[in-house]
């Protein structure tokens, strides 16, 4: 929809001056303010923040605006000082501007970092790892665990390893993990500075500088220790155990043809961003679904039951009949609808002005996408808010972003191109938990009283850690 009169912005609360909508949006579980506030005065809302000028996405007609008919221009990312920071000046892939060292990149993971067959080529990992937190859960049959710390842990070796091979020890492991987390927070964190761009100040003044100064400069002190350890180990022990994300990327580097350049600090980010991307997101979708099964018992013993008779007889839940687990890949997505790891997805900025229903989106607006609240749009889903994950076993609608009713990876250009990997890492643990285990609530708690509140963290989690009993299963 072209036109060249400027048209009203979207319908939005009242502004007061130098804060705007501020004041409206303050609240512990952001993306339900914006879905009652977005039931007030529409889809497409506009919400003035400071100085930035932002538009809220609360259903999938809209989404379809932003990530079909005007994907190309709204496929910039905002320019947030914590991420500039970290990520080595915006050059990683999640928060490059859009444009051409953004499409390298992108070229990279499709051709060589995050294919179907550099994800299977990781089945090994996977499957130790889930063997090892089998193990541990087995040795604990029948008392509380924290499942929840379990399975972070799980999933972040599964991506460290991944990215780094099989060398990095213990201490560096979790060396690393507490960065990624640091810095997780930092990014997530609302910073007012970010809303008044033009008081470059503030960000002094908050204490955000100093902070974000320093957790940068030790997560860039540990990837290079790791990378000039991996480099003497190649050159040392010219072993071939298959190539890590680091290796690929070192590889990449060397390469001549490439008709771009590959920096050490491009390669520092890109390592980065997995980490940040990847760990968070599939552990808190891997907790969702425990916690989803748990809550609905006739849901946990249809998939129990699916799993148990697929791998009959077996000791492990491999990846071999992975695929046949219908019943379990909807549980998967119906967690992803309800629970989005990212219920905002990643803001987008649009580079040009555009109109969409009538309404002007001004150049440089920034587009927030409330995927939580279209997972669970009445409109669109039967029983919104009810977990059912059979609505998924006869659907064609998959994770590639093409049904805008369901985009909990989001869409477009920008859609995560982590999709395999993070599958593969929450189905495999997943199996495994359901197939030599039954689970039980502590402490009389019952799954109609069990308490499924969310708290905004990094990710939008359960509010309490999973206290489990589990229950070794023998067939
Ligand atoms: C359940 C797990 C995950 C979820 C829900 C998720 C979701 C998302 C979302 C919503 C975006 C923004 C897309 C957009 O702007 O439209 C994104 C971007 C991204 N994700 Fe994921 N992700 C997950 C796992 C992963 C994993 C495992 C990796 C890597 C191994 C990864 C790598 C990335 C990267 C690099 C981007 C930035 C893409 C860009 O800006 O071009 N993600 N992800």
């Amino acid at each position: 929809q072209k036109s060249k009169k400027t048209l009203p912005l979207p319908p939005g609360p009242r502004k007061l001056p130098l804060i705007g909508n501020i004041h409206q949006i303050v609240g512990s579980l952001p993306h339900h303010v914006l879905r009652n506030l977005s039931d007030k005065y529409g889809p497409l809302m506009h919400l003035q923040l400071g100085e930035t000028s932002n538009v809220i996405v609360s259903s999938s007609e809209m989404a379809k605006e932003i990530f079909k008919t005007h994907d190309l221009i709204m496929s910039n990312r905002p320019d947030i000082f914590a991420a500039k920071i970290l990520t080595y000046n915006n050059t990683d892939i999640g928060f490059s501007p859009y444009g051409s060292h953004w499409r390298n990149l992108r070229k990279i993971c499709s051709l060589e970092l995050l294919t179907v067959n550099r994800v299977r080529s990781f089945r090994l990992i996977r499957e130790e790892q889930v063997s090892t937190l089998v193990k541990d859960v087995m040795s604990s049959t029948g008392s509380v665990i924290n499942l929840s710390h379990k399975i972070f842990s799980t999933v972040s070796s599964m991506i460290v390893r991944a990215a780094f091979g099989r060398n990095s020890g213990n201490e560096e492991q979790e060396a690393l993990l507490s960065i990624v987390d640091d810095i997780a927070k930092l990014v997530a964190v609302f910073s007012v500075a970010d809303l008044f761009p033009s008081i470059e100040v503030l960000h002094a003044i908050t204490g955000m500088k100093a902070k974000l100064g320093r957790v940068h400069k030790l997560s860039d002190q540990m990837l290079e220790t790791i990378i000039r350890d991996q480099k003497e180990r190649k050159a040392r022990d010219n072993e071939n155990d298959g190539e890590n994300l680091l290796d690929v990327l070192l590889r990449i580097q060397e390469q001549k043809d490439l008709g771009f350049t590959l920096t050490h600090d491009h390669i520092k980010a890109v390592i980065l961003d997995v980490f940040n991307a990847g760990s968070e997101t599939s552990s808190t979708a891997l907790e969702w679904a425990m916690a989803e099964l748990i809550k609905n018992p006739s849901a946990m013993a249809k998939a129990q039951a699916e799993v148990r008779r697929v791998y009959k007889g077996r000791e492990f839940v491999d990846e071999s009949e992975i695929h046949e687990l219908k019943y379990l890949s909807s549980v998967v997505k119906e967690t992803l609808r309800l629970h989005p790891s990212g219920v905002f997805l990643l803001p987008r900025e649009s580079t040009e002005r555009c109109a969409i229903k009538g309404y002007e989106i001004p150049a440089k607006t920034r587009i927030v996408v409330n995927a939580w609240a279209i997972g669970r749009d009445p409109k669109h889903w039967d029983e919104a808010d009810t977990f059912k994950p059979e609505r998924f076993l006869d659907s064609p609608i998959d994770f590639q972003g093409a049904n805008m009713n369901f985009i909990p990876f989001g869409g477009g250009r920008r859609i995560c191109p982590g999709i395999n990997f993070a599958i593969s890492s929450i189905e495999l643990p997943l199996a495994n938990l359901l197939y030599h285990f039954d689970w039980k609530l502590p402490n009389g708690i019952t799954p109609e009283n069990f308490d499924m509140t969310e708290k905004f963290a990094a990710s939008v989690r359960i509010s309490e850690n999973l206290q489990l009993i589990p229950i070794g299963y023998q067939p």
